[in-house]
């Protein structure tokens, strides 16, 4: 039986078998399977490894975003509007077949903007382009899901699962779990607050199917089964997530504010060009970019060359960007912006940084 075969028939299973306490450590040893499953389809090999022809694109400029979703929804005539570059639109699907890469210009920084084939129910498993479009999208700082606003919103949902069975994660975080294989020993398991999610016994037995019999784990926040085997599958990626509905000039105003109103999301119409300022921004936000000036002695900062640096950086990294070698030389640094409270202000190294403060390096 083939790998996909396999992932089916668990998948069945899973949908088959009721919910509750009886069928739990049943249910959890599936999901464990069917994860592993999944990891052997991702690793490239022969006849089932993902060919990339045409999706291998220079990762440049500042941040990566991915446009992933279904045949058209306007992910190229976004792609036309925010960029110089050109990826065909037109009204029919499947309309692009590689990955075509544009540079958003915002704040200084170039952001990559990938456009993408559309993908189906079923791209994980190799519909269509699905499987390389899925791999450009783990390389991402950031996807943007397209959802056209005019149809169902299950889009979403569908969009998710299928990135998801793949091991990205969108908008979440790694979950607090330690974990390391030992040699012996047997399974030593610890948390540091109350597990209402899945116990020791579960977690004996996801190791299990893995063939792992020594480990120490120690759960630091309420996970559950399935955060459990993100940890010890390993290679998950976890990435921001923008959900753009394009077309919006096609629906009532009342369901552009329901869409808007949703976590994480932007209304647009490409076409007409509607709240395309409102998405560079909350872009940059969800990116986590910061743009820092420099400045000369006596000179006024260098408004024409922002640094592009990611949110949390200190004066550190900033010194870093300029030259490789000014830490060792630094002595200490002026700062003016909203990183601090006097204009200028004399700070360590350790200082961190805000969008558009400008900075002067002292050296010894
Ligand atoms: N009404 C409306 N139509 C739009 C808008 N944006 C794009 N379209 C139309 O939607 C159709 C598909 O646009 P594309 O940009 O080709 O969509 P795509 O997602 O790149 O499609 P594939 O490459 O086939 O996956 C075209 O006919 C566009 O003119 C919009 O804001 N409003
Ligand atoms: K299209
Ligand atoms: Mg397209």
């Amino acid at each position: 039986m083939g790998v996909l075969e396999k992932i089916a028939e668990i998948e069945r299973e899973i949908s088959r078998t009721q919910k509750n306490k009886a069928t739990e450590y049943h249910l959890g040893l599936l999901k464990a399977k069917l994860a592993k499953y999944r990891q052997q389809l991702l690793e490239p090999s022969g006849k089932s490894g993902a060919k990339g022809e045409g999706f291998d694109v220079m990762k440049s400029g500042d941040a990566r975003v991915a446009l992933i979703g279904f045949p058209s929804v306007g992910k190229s005539t976004l792609l036309n509007t925010l960029t110089s570059t050109h990826s065909e639109s037109a009204g029919y699907e499947f309309t692009t077949l590689t990955c075509i890469p544009g540079v958003i210009e915002y704040n200084g920084a170039n952001i990559q903007l990938l456009d993408l084939p559309g993908i189906i129910e079923g791209a994980a498993k190799g519909k269509g382009r699905g499987r390389q479009v899925i791999a450009v999208g783990r390389t991402a700082d950031l996807v943007i899901m397209m959802i056209d606003a005019t149809k169902k919103d299950v889009q979403k949902e569908l969009l998710t699962a299928e990135l998801e069975s793949v091991g990205i994660r969108l908008n979440r975080r790694r979950p607090n779990i330690y974990f390391k294989q030992k040699k012996g020993g047997g399974l030593s398991f610890n948390s540091t607050v109350p597990l209402t999610k899945t116990n020791e016994r579960m977690i004996q037995l996801i190791l299990h199917e893995y063939k792992m019999f020594n480990a120490e784990v120690v759960f630091r926040e309420d996970c559950t089964a399935e955060d459990f085997i993100d940890v010890v599958v390993g290679n998950r990626v976890y990435m921001p997530c923008l959900y753009v509905y394009n077309k919006i000039d096609q629906i009532s105003i009342e369901e552009v504010d329901r869409l808007a109103r949703q976590p994480d999301s932007v209304v647009v119409s490409c076409n007409m060009k509607l709240n395309l300022d409102f998405l560079l921004e909350t872009l940059w936000n969800q990116l986590a970019l910061v743009r820092v000036y420099t400045k000369k002695r006596g000179e006024p900062p260098d408004f024409e060359g922002g640094l592009i640096l990611r949110r949390g950086c200190t004066v550190e990294h900033v010194c870093h960007a300029i030259h490789r070698t000014l830490v060792a030389d630094f002595k200490y640094a002026l700062v003016w912006g909203q990183s601090v409270k006097f204009s200028p202000q004399r700070v360590g190294l350790q200082h961190l940084m805000c969008h558009d403060d400008v900075i002067q390096v002292i050296k010894k």
